[in-house]
Order: structure tokens, then C-alpha cells, then sequence
């Protein structure tokens, strides 16, 4: 699908048309093939402009047909025919080029983009590499540094960006097809030859062995295993070191390795389930597509600690005017002076003018008599926050959502509290939360689809993937975490270190394996809900053993820490030790493993050796286990809503998809026979007991992800 016509007299224009991105589908590309012919063929056109119908140029390949049997031309030789053609081609550059959508406008010979239009290669984003000569005429065009950049990262350029670097020879602010054909009718005629990239050699660098390794290990470090970043810095190697020719055998050949990979098939996956995700519907029966979200003049943040403020900052910079309550002057001062001062940090980086207008503070709860939309963030207590949605309930205007920002309590509860529960919905930010992507937005039974549909648009307007959960204890995320740290713990009594624990779950691909993240995030937090809920301090039950919780097995250890004062990275000891309270670098502790052994001791426990798989089957299949009864349960829509609140909350490497995902990837049988053998090892663990919904998967010829949501539909059919 590419449509043909000629224009001012002697330009050929050729529009991709393949809504609503203009991927390259087969069709396009057959398209483009046909329609390059006709201009080169016509000897009334004496130039050719490119460009993409509907304000947007190109998304790049069309991810849908990857893994499927390949049709249409290819896009190497298509690519190449534009770059020989002895007429000059203009791609004429709005909205996007991505990937194969740059590539073709690198193909052209010149590159006219419109100010807001934006470039890059993010097939390292999709588990690829730009492997239709993107990775070898790139370095050419802009120098391999730069080259190196964007290829390893994937990130977009903006035109501005993009004409300083080389990439487009001219940026416009009026309507650019029209400026492409302008300039396309003055070099009509011109000699070509210094406009083909493939042609240039690549720009000299000193060491490009030095550079390229250095790049090499800064990409390991930050890949987490993932493989597509490495395999860009060889194919950029590749073009600094070998002919052109050479370089595109290299290209393909790392292609090739990458696009079998199942680290490409689980990006692919997340990125379609990143936009799934904002296609919500719930079990009431509302919908994105039919509940209309209500308009949000003014906002409010209630509770200025760590959560507020970060709530804060990013409703600011998101530009909705809000204002904050403390219940303190004192307390209200400091987070004023935070907040702006994470304001002013954000907007240097960012080269922009900070927010600071967008926000007033108050003492008193009366001044949100106005707001359309309130986030609670006051401490994590069910009295207090009650006591909160009772005075928001009578202070705001009638039609105000009230909003909790729990991690984990009863959203019902609050909204009972409230004299219009249908307006109460649970924002679950992550911390930090200008800085964490993932929100969890909570309906509750009565919630209405409006409340649920602005909670969801207010998310993406603050940048946020948002996903929608049902309400239940720890929602979505937290409710499969509290299964994978229990193993964890579990671990440790058996005879494994927070260490090797730690270790095994960073090589899986984890930024930080559970035990650094628990010292990061404080372990008193944990503990006091586990007083609160008298599994743990004085309220236990006397009589009650140490190990052994509701029936079940219960790891006393981290309460054993606090006990100690060891809160982890803000008291300098937890799991790990460090140089000094608020330190950062988690060194092991040998009194730790010493306490461990006494432990072990008091208890007749015996340490046996564990190794990393029975890590990582132990702490995922747990986790994972939980991730089916939360789709039994209804809490979550799908698998990947389960998968986005991993990647984008919980540090789950993205190429390896998610843990619904990845349990597709391991093999549901295996997973169902691993799972029954620990829960015999331990069945006083129920929790590693394999859910019906992973049995009748399983059943059922364990089918793709994708095709999971019929078996769900039924297993729910049949309640
Ligand atoms: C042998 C192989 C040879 C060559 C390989 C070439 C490599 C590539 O080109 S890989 C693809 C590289 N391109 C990308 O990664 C771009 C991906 N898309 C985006 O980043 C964004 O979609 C956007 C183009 C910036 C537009 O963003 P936005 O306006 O926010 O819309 P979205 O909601 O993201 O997308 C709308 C709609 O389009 C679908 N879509 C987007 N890009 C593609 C694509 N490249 N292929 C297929 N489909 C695409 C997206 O899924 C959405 O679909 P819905 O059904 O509406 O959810």
C-alpha cells in the first residue's frame, strides 16, 4: 500500500499508506517496490519525494508479521534500489521514522524532517538490530559514537536533534511534504554520488577497538543479560572496521541469531502488551473504549511523605495545577522544599523552566473544596486513611474521586467511608513515583467507569503505564511479591545467603536481587504491617511456634533483623552490611551468615546446599503460581496485565517478557511439575500448591499466552 501521483509537474510522490503507523507490512513494501519503479520509469519525473500518509512518515517493519513466514519484497534489496536510483530521493519526514522507517529515509538521498517529527533506531527495544542497513550506514552518516548512542539504546531523536547530528539535511516548521517537493525540485539534475550513505566511509575514529569495548562493557552492565544491545555494538564495530558489503554479511548474520531469539519474541510480546494494557475493561462490563473520563482542572495530594512528594512532582510536570496537604506547618515547609527542589533536579535535566507555580501548600483540608481529584498518600493505616476519605467525603464538591495511594489495603473499605463509593479508586504509584512507570490503578465493585477511565488517563497524562486491577489484599504486584520473598526467606532457613540468593535472581536479569531491594526499601516497613496484621511483635499468639504462622510456614527472620535495629541500607545493616547508615554498596555480612547458623541451629534446621535453579524455580514458580490464581480470581484482566506490572514495577527483565509470559517460555508443564514437587518437599507451604488454572492449562496442551484468556473465560464461566 503505497499510493502514486506526480506533482509539480516533475516530482514523483509516493505516500505509504498503512494506518495508523505506516508500518512496512508486505503490502507496503510491495507497494514502495512498484511505485519506486513507476517514478524512476516516468521520464517526466526528474526527483522522488517519500512520505507517509496521515502526519506520520513510518513506525518502521510491522512487528505483527515478525516470527511469521516472511512475504513480500524484502527490505535490504528495496532499500538499496532507492539509494542507486539515478534520481534524487527526498523522504519527507513527519511524525515518526522508526527502524525500518529510518532506514528507508537513510536509503534516500536527502532527509527533510518537520520540527516535531521524531527519528530513531529502537529495534534494540524489539530484541533486533537495525538490520536493513541501518546499523551500517548510520555509523557512516553520523560517526560511530553517536551512532553507537542511538543503535545501543534505541532512543528517539527530536528533528532538532536530528539535523545536528547529520541525520536530516533540513528541519521545517510548515507543511513538509510541501518543503520536500521544493526541495526536490531544486536538486533535480544534480550529480548524486556524494549522497549515497553506503558509499561514504565511515568517519575515522582513534581507537575504535578502545571505543567499541568500552561501549561493549557500559552495555553488558546495564543489559542484564539481554542480548540485542551487545549484538548492536558488533554490528556497529562492524561497520567502523569492514567494507560496506562486509559489514551488511555481519549485520545479517548477527540478525539472524537475534530474530530466533526468545529474547526478541518476549519483547515483542511486552510491547504489544504495554498497549493491551491501556485497552482495559473490568468485570462490570465498562470499558476504554466506552467510559468517558472526566476533565481535571485542579488535583490534590494529600500526605507529603515520600509517596506524596514524588505524587506530587509528577502530577506538576505532567502541568496540572495541585495542591498539597500537610497536616503540619513544620512537616508542610520540608516537603515544600523537597518538592521543589526535585522540580528544579528535574527540570535542568530536562532543559526546561521548573513547575513550581503549578503547586499550593496548605495545612488545612478545607481549601479542596474545588479539586476534581484527590490522591491520598498519608500513612499506610487503615483507621487513619478512613478517618481521611470520611473528612474528603464531606470537604469536596459533589463529583470529586477520591483516590488512595495504598500498596495494598482494603480500596473497599475507603470507599465504604465515602458517600459516593462509585468515585473512589485505588493509584498504587511505585517509589519513586516520579520516576516509576508503572501505576496500578483499583476498582472496586461499585467503582464507576468514569472514576476508573480518568484514573487511567490521568496516569498516561503523568507518563505512566497503567494497568487495571481488582481490588484485593496487595493488588496485583505486591501479592505475588509477598510469595516470591517468602521463598526467599524460606532459602536462607534452609541453607542459602541473602548472597547467593541475590546473586542467582540478578543473573536471571533482575536489577537487584530481593534481599538488596528488601535493605533499599527499608525492613521495618514490612515488619509493621506484619505487626499490624499480628503475625509478627507482641500480638502473636502465645504458644504459637516460631515457624508457624495461620497453620502455615512462616519465616521469622526478617522480624528477627528488626528486632536487631537492622532496617537495611538507613540503618547501614539488613541483609547486607554497609559503610554507613544511608550507604549504598551492599557488602556481605559475616555476622549475618553467622546468625543464620544459629538460627538454623535453634531451630534443627540442617543447611543443605541450594543451588541457583532451585533459586530461581523456588522464588519465580511461587510467584508465578500466584500470577494464575490472580487470573482465576478475576484480579487481573490477562497475563499481560500480570506481565506490564512486573516489567514496568517490579525490575522484571523485559526480554525475558514477564512471569506469565516467561512460565510460557519455561514450558507449563514443567513449571506444574516443579511446582508439585516442592509442595510435597514442603507442604506446609500451600502457596506452591499448582493453581486449577495452571492445571487446566496444562490440560488443555498448554497454549500460547495469547490464547489464555479463553481458558480463563471458561474456568470462570464454570464458577
Ligand atoms: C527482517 C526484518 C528486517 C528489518 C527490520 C526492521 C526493524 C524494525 O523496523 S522493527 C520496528 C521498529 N519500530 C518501532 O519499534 C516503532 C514501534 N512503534 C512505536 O514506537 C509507536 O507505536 C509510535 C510509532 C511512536 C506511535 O506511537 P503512538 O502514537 O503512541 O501509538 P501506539 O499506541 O504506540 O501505536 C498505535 C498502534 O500501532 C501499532 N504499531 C505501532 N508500531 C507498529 C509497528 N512497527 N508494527 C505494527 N504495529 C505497530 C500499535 O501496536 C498500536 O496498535 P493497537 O492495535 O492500536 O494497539
Amino acid at each position: 500500500m503505497a499510493q502514486y501521483s506526480r506533482i509539480s509537474g516533475s516530482v514523483g510522490l509516493i505516500t505509504l499508506s498503512n494506518p495508523p503507523v505506516n508500518a512496512l507490512s508486505a503490502a507496503v513494501r510491495q507497494g514502495i517496490v512498484d511505485t519506486v519503479e513507476k517514478a524512476l520509469g516516468d521520464p517526466q519525473v526528474k526527483s522522488v519525494v517519500i512520505c507517509g500518509q496521515d502526519g506520520i512518515f513510518c513506525g518502521g517493519a510491522d512487528i505483527k508479521e515478525f516470527g511469521k513466514n516472511m512475504s513480500g519484497p524484502p527490505l535490504i534489496p528495496m532499500i538499496h534500489t532507492i539509494e542507486c536510483a539515478t534520481k534524487p530521493m527526498v523522504a519527507a519526514i513527519e511524525g515518526s521514522a522508526l527502524g525500518g522507517g529510518l532506514e528507508l529515509a537513510l536509503g534516500c538521498h536527502y532527509r527533510i524532517a518537520h520540527s516535531k517529527a521524531r527519528l530513531g533506531l529502537p529495534e534494540v527495544t524489539l530484541g533486533l538490530l537495525p538490520a536493513a542497513g541501518g546499523s551500517q550506514r548510520l555509523p557512516r552518516l553520523i560517526g560511530v559514537p553517536a551512532a553507537l548512542d542511538l543503535i545501543t539504546t534505541g532512543r528517539h531523536v527530536t528533528a532538532a536533534e536530528a539535523l545536528q547530528l547529520g541525520i536530516v539535511d533540513q528541519v521545517t516548521d510548515h507543511a513538509t511534504v510541501d518543503a520536500a517537493v521544493k526541495f526536490a525540485l531544486s536538486v533535480a539534475g544534480k550529480p548524486l554520488d556524494t549522497r549515497r550513505i553506503s558509499t561514504y566511509p565511515c568517519p575515522h575514529v582513534s581507537d575504535v577497538d578502545a571505543l567499541c569495548e568500552n561501549v561493549m562493557q557500559k552495555v553488558r552492565k546495564s543489559a542484564h543479560g539481554a542480548i540485542a544491545p551487545i549484538a548492536c555494538v558488533q554490528a556497529v564495530r562492524a561497520a567502523a572496521t569492514l567494507p560496506y558489503t562486509q559489514g551488511m554479511e555481519r549485520e545479517k548474520e548477527l540478525m539472524a541469531t537475534l530474530y530466533t531469539s526468545g529474547q526478541a519474541r518476549a519483547l515483542q510480546y511486552s510491547f504489544f502488551a504495554q498497549r493491551a494494557v491501556s485497552k482495559w475493561r473490568i468485570p462490570s462490563g465498562a470499558r476504554w473504549d466506552t467510559s468517558t473520563p472526566r476533565p481535571l482542572h485542579k488535583v490534590a495530594v494529600i500526605g507529603l511523605g515520600t509517596m506524596g512528594r514524588g505524587i506530587t512532582v509528577a502530577l506538576a510536570q505532567a502541568g496540572l495545577p495541585v495542591i498539597t496537604v500537610e497536616t503540619h506547618e513544620k512537616q508542610l515547609m520540608e516537603a515544600k522544599r523537597a518538592v521543589s527542589d526535585m522540580l528544579n533536579r528535574g527540570a535542568k535535566r530536562r532543559g526546561v523552566a521548573p513547575p513550581l507555580d503549578k503547586i499550593s501548600y496548605s495545612c488545612n483540608l478545607q481549601d479542596l473544596a474545588d479539586v476534581d481529584l484527590v490522591i491520598e498518600a498519608v500513612f499506610e493505616d487503615m483507621t487513619l486513611k478512613k478517618k481521611v476519605f470520611r473528612q474528603l467525603s464531606a470537604v469536596c464538591k459533589p463529583g470529586t474521586l477520591l483516590c488512595t495511594n495504598t500498596s495494598g489495603l482494603d480500596v473497599d473499605q475507603l470507599a465504604s467511608q465515602s458517600r459516593n463509593p462509585e468515585l473512589v479508586v485505588g493509584m498504587h504509584f511505585f517509589a519513586p513515583a516520579h520516576v516509576m512507570k508503572l501505576l496500578e490503578v483499583v476498582y472496586g465493585p461499585q467503582s464507576s467507569p468514569q472514576a476508573v477511565a480518568t484514573a487511567m488517563q490521568l496516569g498516561k497524562k503523568m507518563g505512566k503505564v497503567s494497568v487495571a486491577v481488582g481490588n484485593c489484599r496487595g493488588f496485583v504486584g505486591n501479592r505475588m511479591l509477598k510469595l516470591y520473598t517468602e521463598q526467599a526467606s524460606f532459602l536462607l532457613e534452609e541453607g542459602a545467603t541473602p548472597d547467593l540468593v541475590d546473586q542467582a535472581i540478578e543473573e536471571f536479569g533482575f536489577p537487584m536481587g530481593v534481599f538488596k531491594v528488601s535493605d533499599l526499601s527499608g525492613l521495618d516497613v514490612g515488619w509493621r504491617i506484619r505487626k499490624e496484621e499480628k503475625l509478627a511483635g507482641l500480638s502473636v499468639a502465645s504458644g504459637q511456634s516460631t515457624r508457624i504462622r495461620e497453620g502455615r510456614r512462616y519465616s521469622p527472620l526478617a522480624d528477627l533483623l528488626c528486632e536487631q535495629g537492622r532496617f537495611g541500607q538507613k540503618t547501614g545493616r539488613g541483609w547486607y552490611q554497609y559503610d554507613k547508615p544511608g550507604g549504598r554498596v551492599a557488602r556481605s555480612d559475616p555476622w549475618l551468615h553467622h546468625f543464620l547458623e544459629e538460627y538454623r541451629a535453634q531451630h534443627g534446621l540442617v543447611a543443605r546446599h541450594i543451588d541457583h535453579q532451585e533459586v530461581l524455580e523456588r522464588c519465580l514458580y511461587a510467584m508465578i503460581n500466584e500470577g494464575f490464581r490472580i487470573l482465576e480470581d478475576g484480579i487481573a484482566a490477562g497475563p499481560e496485565d500480570i506481565d506490564v506490572i512486573y516489567v514496568f514495577g517490579y525490575g522484571w527483565p523485559r526480554h525475558r517478557g514477564g512471569p506469565m509470559f516467561y512460565s510460557g517460555m519455561v514450558g507449563l508443564e514443567k513449571v506444574l511439575e516443579r511446582l508439585e514437587h516442592y509442595y510435597q518437599a514442603h507442604p506446609d507451604v500451600p502457596h506452591l500448591q499448582p493453581c486449577r488454572l495452571l492445571r487446566r492449562l496444562v490440560a488443555r496442551g498448554s497454549p500460547p499466552v495469547h490464547k489464555w484468556r479463553e481458558v480463563i473465560k471458561n474456568l470462570h464461566s464454570q464458577l
